[in-house]
């Protein structure tokens, strides 16, 4: 079912008799200020459960912004404000006092690797180890599903105890996604996962996306309009703070309705 945004702003179900995916986040009327800028305006989408939501759109346009709203990355930056509604399961993400559980639940994954110096073992147990879990056996069990969910398993299981930061960009950024997969999220955040990637380490990591669509909702920043239109289901256009235009993924980039989204995907401006 295609929704424009004022119709995805009244859609109130969580499941719809039409066969419909079920919306996992709804955003109603988003307001961002850094200070006195407001970097996010009206902000309204309802993402679908299990499918992967890219936002593309120029530099400086709010995409990141957006993204870390949906975790409230963004209430680590000093002066920041947020009007509006994020409600993910039902839930109202600003209305929560457990951020903690909340970044939990809804994982990230950046541009850049972020993984500690220490083991590929340990990176994985990380979280759950912060979580309070003990168990050897249990923290082996959750390292292997990680990994294998990652794709990266067969790459690394005989180097557990290895340093991290001695694998290849590509599977470090796939360690990444172990790491969020770890914390048994259900939303997963991608900022630009792939941009400091080469194109062979890329493909697997879009088609790791692609597979672990089974399990996750995902949300991806990316300035590739070929990934974008590869791996995603929806495409959002932000220009300016505001989402001009939100769709399937194939009619943003084959008969988009705006003529800024047109000229945004063909290249004509960005
Ligand atoms: N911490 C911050 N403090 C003040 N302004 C910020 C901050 N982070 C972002 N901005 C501003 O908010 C606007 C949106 O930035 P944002 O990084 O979300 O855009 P983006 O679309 O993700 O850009 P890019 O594609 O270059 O990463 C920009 O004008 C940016 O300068």
């Amino acid at each position: 079912m295609t929704m424009t945004i004022s119709e995805a702003s009244i859609f109130k179900t969580t499941t719809t008799s039409t066969g419909a995916l079920p919306t996992k986040i709804k955003v109603n009327d988003l307001n961002l200020f850094y200070g006195e800028k407001q970097a996010l305006f009206n902000v309204n989408l309802d993402i679908k459960e299990k499918e992967v939501t890219a936002l593309i759109g120029p530099s400086g346009c709010g995409k990141s912004t957006f993204l870390r709203t949906l975790n409230r990355m963004n209430d680590l930056i000093d002066g920041v404000r947020v009007i509006g509604n994020i409600h993910i399961d039902g839930e109202n993400v600003y209305e929560s006092s457990d951020v903690i559980k909340l970044r939990t639940r809804v994982g990230m994954v950046f541009q850049k690797s972020n993984l500690f110096p220490m083991s590929i073992y340990d990176n994985v147990a990380y979280g759950p180890r912060m979580q309070g879990i003990k168990s050897k056996k249990l923290l082996n069990e959750i390292v292997e599903e990680s990994l294998r969910g990652a794709a990266i398993w067969d790459e690394v299981k005989d180097r557990l105890k290895s340093s991290a930061l001695g694998l290849s960009g590509g599977q470090q950024q796939r360690i990444c996604i172990a790491r969020a997969i770890a914390m048994k999220p259900d939303v997963i955040l991608m900022d630009e996962p792939t941009s400091a990637l080469d194109p062979i380490s890329t493909l697997k990591v879009e088609e790791l996306i692609t597979q672990m669509k089974k399990d996750y909702t995902i949300v991806i920043v990316t300035h590739n309009m070929q990934q974008a239109a590869r791996i995603s289901d929806k495409t959002a256009f932000f220009l300016n703070g505001e989402v001009i235009e939100y769709d399937d993924t194939n009619v943003i980039f084959s008969t988009p309705k705006d003529e800024r989204t047109e000229d945004y995907v063909t290249g004509r401006f960005g």
